[in-house]
C-alpha cells in the first residue's frame, strides 16, 4: 500500500504547539486549521513530486529556520523511501531550503509513535522576507525504491521515533 493520510487531531495538536509559533490557538482554532490540511496530490499526470502544503500562514525572515508540521504520514512498502524537496519556485526566487537538504522519510516512520508525522524544515537562505499562505505549497514528496546490499544485516531494532531517535 503507497498512500499519504492524515494523522491524528491529537498528535497534530501535540506537535503543532511543540514546533510551531501560534502556540496562543485555541482548540476550534486548530481543529480548523486540522480540517483544512491538503492532502498532497501531485500537478499534473506525470509530476513525480507529490505538493505539500503548509497547514497554517508563516513568514521566514532571511536566516529563519522553521519546522512545519504537515499533520500527514506516509504509508509504503518496505523496499522505499519518500524523498521530500523543496518547491523549485521557492529555492529559485527565494533562495528557501529544507534544512536537511531532503527530508528521508523511512517506510518504518509511519508506525512510530508519533504516527509518523511529516515535519518539513525549511530554512530561508535568500535576503528577503518570505511569506507563505495557508494551503500554499512548499514542498514535494517523491516515492522512491532502495536496494540492500548482498550481505545486508540491519540493526534489527523497530522505530519508535523521529529523526535523532535511533542514535546511530
Ligand atoms: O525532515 C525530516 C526528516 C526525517 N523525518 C522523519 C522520517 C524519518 O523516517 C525519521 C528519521 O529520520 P532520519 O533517519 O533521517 O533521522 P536521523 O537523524 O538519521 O535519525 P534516526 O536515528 O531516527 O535514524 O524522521 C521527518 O519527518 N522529516
Amino acid at each position: 500500500m503507497i498512500a499519504i493520510e492524515k494523522i491524528s487531531l491529537a498528535q497534530y495538536q501535540k506537535d503543532r504547539l511543540d514546533t510551531a509559533p501560534g502556540t496562543q490557538m485555541t482548540l476550534p482554532q486548530l481543529e480548523e486549521e486540522y480540517a483544512g490540511i491538503i492532502l498532497p496530490r501531485r500537478g499534473t499526470l506525470v509530476s513525480a513530486g507529490y505538493d505539500f502544503h503548509t497547514p497554517f500562514s508563516l513568514t521566514l525572515e532571511p536566516g529563519e529556520t522553521l519546522v512545519v508540521p504537515t499533520g500527514l504520514r506516509a504509508i509504503m512498502e518496505d523496499d522505499m523511501w519518500l524523498g521530500i524537496y523543496i518547491r523549485s519556485s521557492l529555492g529559485f526566487k527565494y533562495g528557501v531550503r529544507l534544512v536537511n537538504s531532503v527530508a528521508v522519510i523511512d517506510a518504518d516512520y509511519a508506525w512510530a509513535d508519533n504516527e509518523g508525522h511529516l515535519k518539513i524544515g525549511i530554512y530561508n537562505g535568500g535576503n528577503q522576507a518570505i511569506a507563505l499562505k495557508a494551503g500554499d505549497a512548499f514542498a514535494q514528496g517523491i516515492f522512491q525504491r532502495y536496494y540492500r546490499t548482498d550481505d545486508d544485516e540491519p540493526i534489527n531494532r523497530r522505530r519508535t521515533g523521529g529523526f535523532g531517535s535511533t542514535n546511530l
